[in-house]
């Protein structure tokens, strides 16, 4: 499956009111395209998914790629565990599940993958060496992050390790608008419209609702983690690893 090819028009096209974003069949076709258009340093939350996993995955536990999408991270990781590590892939979006099977189809080891159409407020989280957010939290319901964090961290065994990767909210001063329009300047070098631009942007409000750095190494805190490690940043892209 070529994913290059796949060019993401989806904002470019005026159709009247913009409507709230929805990961549906429309945004699973076009996927790879905008993720990586619209996210600085995507490319690298993936990889270093991995090499995470290769640190923290344990013989006999299960990794749990949380919000997966079409499976970027959970090839990740399937290329850098062991035999003995089950993979478990979760996503609501039927579309997305459906991709990511595609996508496993000729993939070595692929049988080590779980694919679950399933919304992870609801999955058991169990035997866990290794559990990934990777841009998923921001849109779970704000009153149930603290809720999902600690049966993350309650499913993890010994030597776990969370790694959380986020949209976060800036301060609206000087700096915090600065970000932000350099994130609009990386989405027009990249090859987005002023009205793609606007148009994601009010399709996305409260849809995707993101925390403060501070808020989310609160509630890491409140979850039980004994351990927050702040490791990546790019503008208002912010990644952590938290271990128990
Ligand atoms: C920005 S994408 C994540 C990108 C993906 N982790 C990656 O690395 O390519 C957010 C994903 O979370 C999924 N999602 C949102 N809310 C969810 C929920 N409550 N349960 C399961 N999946 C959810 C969406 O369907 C979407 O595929
Ligand atoms: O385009 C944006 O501003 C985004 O926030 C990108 C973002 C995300 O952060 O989850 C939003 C929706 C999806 O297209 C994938 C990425």
């Amino acid at each position: 499956m070529n994913d290059s090819t796949l060019i993401d028009d989806l904002f470019d096209r005026p159709s009247g009111p913009v409507r709230p974003f929805e990961f549906d069949a429309d945004v699973a076709r076009v996927f790879p395209d905008m993720v990586r258009r619209s996210v600085p340093g995507y490319a690298e939350l993936v990889g270093m998914s991995g090499l995470i996993a290769r640190r923290a995955a344990r013989p006999g536990t299960h990794c749990y790629d949380l919000g997966c999408s079409l499976g970027a991270v959970t090839r990740s990781i399937l290329r850098q565990v062991e035999a003995d590590v089950r993979l478990i892939a979760v996503d609501n979006a039927p579309a997305m599940i459906e991709g990511l099977q595609a996508r496993l189809a000729d993939v070595p080891h692929a049988e080590r993958v779980e694919p679950l159409c399933a919304d992870v407020r609801d999955v058991a989280i169990e035997n866990a060496s290794f559990v990934v957010l990777n841009l998923t939290l921001q849109f779970i319901p704000p009153e149930s992050r603290l809720d999902l964090l600690t049966r993350i961290r309650e499913g993890l065994v010994p030597g776990g390790v969370l790694m959380l990767a986020e949209k976060v909210l800036i301060p609206e001063d000087r700096g915090g608008r600065f970000m932000i329009q350099l994130h609009e300047d990386f989405k027009r070098a990249n090859g987005y419209s002023e009205m793609a631009i606007s148009g994601k942007r009010t399709a996305l409000e409260r849809v995707l609702v993101p925390d403060s750095v501070e808020t989310h190494e609160a509630r890491l805190g409140a979850a039980g983690f004994a351990g927050v490690g702040r490791w990546f940043q790019s503008l208002n892209f912010v990644a952590w690893v938290a271990w128990i």
